[in-house]
């Protein structure tokens, strides 16, 4: 009865005799490993799988024989130590099964100790594991980036303008924050539609974005049809430069708006503000409403334009 419960098992057993010979193979070992009982029994273990000789089985197979201690195989550093295939196909592609391995001591009356090594089949389990880590780094991108865009959203720029700030302010160097907004954009989803407004946006998105040079620069969507961007170590003069090529870029990309005044493409207005190390600011909303402000005037003086925030 035991043999039947032995082999009826969904886990490798394997006994090894005091000299380290099989003195039991169930029938879950023979199915992925290949090698039937019968020409395991009696065989020293590390002889019939050599690749297995000096690596950590061996001693776990060692200290439970010689000093009666048990011991579990870390799945992250031994994921497949036996040569068990779940399949004809992982077999000839090599693809070992992942296993977690137990080895326990055994007394058995009147002979040298034994010891019991138990195999399972951790597969599922890490590749639901692998799973589960790949959908929580794209859930947590998600979180972080615009769905529309697919640049930074606005919490993600909440994050990085008081990483920023408190950066600059440690290192003594300058920090500036550019708003950017698209002109007249409530004609342009008028006359166009909703849809072509979507793909404006992304368009000038993907321009911007591929303006930026330095990794720690961001570009954010901050609002409906509104763009912020950080530059860590720009000053004021940097920043206005830096605003200006951004303006361009966007004229040059010649996206028709026949509802936009005296331009007859879509255009930008950008606010610029700069924290300069003489001239800290307390918190990061004293800096935004700067940039905003340049903005409202740019929007105020015809649109199309760098402002550069005025200190009062
Ligand atoms: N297609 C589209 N439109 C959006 C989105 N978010 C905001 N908008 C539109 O952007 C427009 C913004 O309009 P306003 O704030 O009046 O500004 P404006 O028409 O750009 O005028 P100025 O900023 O003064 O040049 C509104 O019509 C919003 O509906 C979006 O995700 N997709």
């Amino acid at each position: 009865m035991l043999e039947s419960v032995l082999d009826a098992m969904s886990l490798g057993a394997i006994v090894l005799d005091g000299q380290r010979r099989v003195v039991l193979w169930n029938r879950w070992m023979a199915q992925y490993s290949g090698i039937g009982a019968p020409a395991a029994h009696g065989r020293a273990l590390f002889e019939l799988l050599p690749e297995l000789a000096g690596k950590r089985l061996e001693g776990a197979v060692d200290q439970a024989l010689r000093d009666n201690f048990p011991a579990v195989l870390s799945q992250t550093l031994h994921k497949a130590p036996f040569p068990l295939f779940l399949h004809a196909g992982a077999r000839a592609a090599g693809e070992r099964m992942q296993q977690a391995i137990a080895v326990t001591p055994l007394a058995i009356g009147g002979q040298a100790r034994h010891c019991l090594i138990q195999v399972s089949d951790v597969s599922v389990a890490v590749a639901r594991e692998h799973l589960l880590r790949e959908q929580a780094l794209e859930l947590r991108s998600q979180t972080f980036s615009d769905g529309l865009t697919g640049i930074a959203n606005r919490r993600h720029f909440d994050v990085a303008i008081e990483k920023e700030m408190r950066r600059s302010k440690r290192a003594g160097t300058p920090l500036s924050l550019l708003m950017i907004d698209i002109d007249c954009f409530k004609a342009y989803n008028d006359h166009y539609g909703h849809q072509q407004g979507d793909d404006c946006l992304v368009k000038v998105a993907a321009a911007l974005a591929a303006m930026l040079q330095r990794p720690l620069d961001l570009i954010a969507r901050y609002g409906g049809e509104e763009f912020v961007v950080v530059l860590p170590e720009m000053d004021a003069a940097g920043s206005v430069t830096m605003a200006e090529a951004m303006r361009l870029c966007i004229t040059e990309l010649a996206i028709p708006h026949h509802n936009a005044g005296a331009a007859r493409h879509v255009t930008v207005s950008v606010g610029v503000a700069t924290q300069s190390p003489d001239n800290p600011v307390e918190h990061p909303a004293e800096l935004i409403g700067a940039a905003d402000r340049a903005l409202y005037t740019a929007k105020r003086d015809g649109r199309d334009r760098v402002v550069m925030h005025a200190p009062e």
